[in-house]
């Protein structure tokens, strides 16, 4: 009798002091298992005399059935306490505002060059790319540029030997496209150029787009015309446009073509320097000169090209102030354009 209460008493500390339902389903091999020690003073009862065995038969199954229950209310017990732990561990507050993943933006440069490319393939222009590496022919000779002009100067140009450098402007890939296809031709190139310019409003490396069309019978009008409605999709319907005289080596006659000031429409103001006006691109009929070293009869075509610093025309559309700014890599300046 005293070893049943003792086996009772250290199982129910050990119950009490289990604290995982592994521990507890342990114990209750241990005890009532098969092999279990309950179990084993139940086989003993045979052993006992007739008159015994009744009376400690029934102490034992008291003590199963105390062990039983103390067993089963633990494990509800342990369970709810695990409950409760995991949801107080899980708890999630859904009133919590969302983690956004930070979303990339395109450059304010490759939007301005997919911009005038979608308002020039309206009017009619495929897109042409050519090398940044070029040769002295495709980027000066064939332009009309005379051996000693000064843009041939170490102090415009970036040479990589007498003969290979890297362009000045989008133009060689024009020379390249009218030594491949007869006219009617009808392109732009945008593109990364390089000259050796830097300082507050220079850099090295620059970008620019250029365009040309040549066909049967396309005028000066027509440059007017197509540079105006290029101005208006731009820069805003009703942009004031004008063109002024100037000189290329690869066009006759050439303008420079303005717009009326982004900033004071034309009042006068700083950005303007008072003049009400501001410079965009350059433009003019392209050179006979041209035709000859591409092969083109100047007698039976005629046609007009144009270029403009992409830089210069997204710093008016996006009143950005300061040049560098699109080479920082700056995320607060990138972020704001998408
Ligand atoms: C075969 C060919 C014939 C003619 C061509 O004329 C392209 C032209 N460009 C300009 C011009 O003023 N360009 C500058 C504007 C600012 S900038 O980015 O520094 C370059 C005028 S006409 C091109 C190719």
């Amino acid at each position: 009798k005293e070893t049943l209460d003792q086996l009772m008493q250290s199982a129910l500390a050990e119950i009490a002091g289990a604290a995982s339902e592994d521990a507890l389903q342990e114990l209750r091999v241990r005890y009532l298992g098969k092999k279990g020690e309950l179990t084993a003073v139940m086989k003993g009862l045979g052993s006992l005399s007739p008159e015994e065995r009744p009376r400690m038969g029934q102490m034992v199954n008291t003590v199963k059935d105390r062990l039983e229950t103390t067993l089963e209310e633990t494990l509800q017990r342990v369970r709810a306490a695990a409950k409760k732990e995991r949801l107080e561990r899980e708890r999630l507050d859904v009133t919590l505002p969302g983690r956004t993943s930070p979303l990339g933006t395109k450059h304010p440069i490759s939007l301005v060059i997919e911009e005038i490319s979608d308002i020039f393939a309206g009017l009619g222009f495929q897109v042409a790319e050519g090398p940044e590496v070029e040769l002295d022919f495709y980027n000066f000779e064939a332009l009309n540029f005379p051996k000693d002009h000064p843009a041939r100067d170490m102090q415009d140009t970036f040479f990589v030997d007498d003969d290979i450098l890297l362009r000045t402007h989008t133009s060689p890939v024009q020379v390249r496209t009218m030594l491949k296809h007869a006219p009617p031709v009808r392109i732009i190139s945008p593109g990364t150029v390089y000259r050796c310019d830097s300082d507050a409003t220079h850099s090295p490396m620059f970008h620019q787009i250029e365009g040309f069309m040549v066909d049967k019978g396309v005028t000066f009008g027509d440059l007017k015309g197509i540079l105006t409605n290029f101005v208006n999709q731009f820069f805003g319907a009703g942009t004031g446009v004008r063109l002024r005289p100037s000189f290329f080596p690869f066009t006759e006659p050439s303008a420079e073509v303005d717009i009326a000031c982004v900033m004071c429409k034309g009042q006068g103001c700083r950005v303007c320097k008072q003049s009400g006006w501001l410079e965009i691109l350059g433009a003019g009929m392209i050179d006979p000169e041209v035709y000859r070293h591409v092969g083109y009869d100047p007698e039976s075509i005629s046609g007009f090209a144009f270029g403009m610093g992409i830089e210069r025309v997204a710093m008016l559309k996006y009143g950005i102030g300061d040049l560098r700014l699109f080479f920082d890599n700056d995320v607060r300046f990138l972020q704001q354009f998408r």
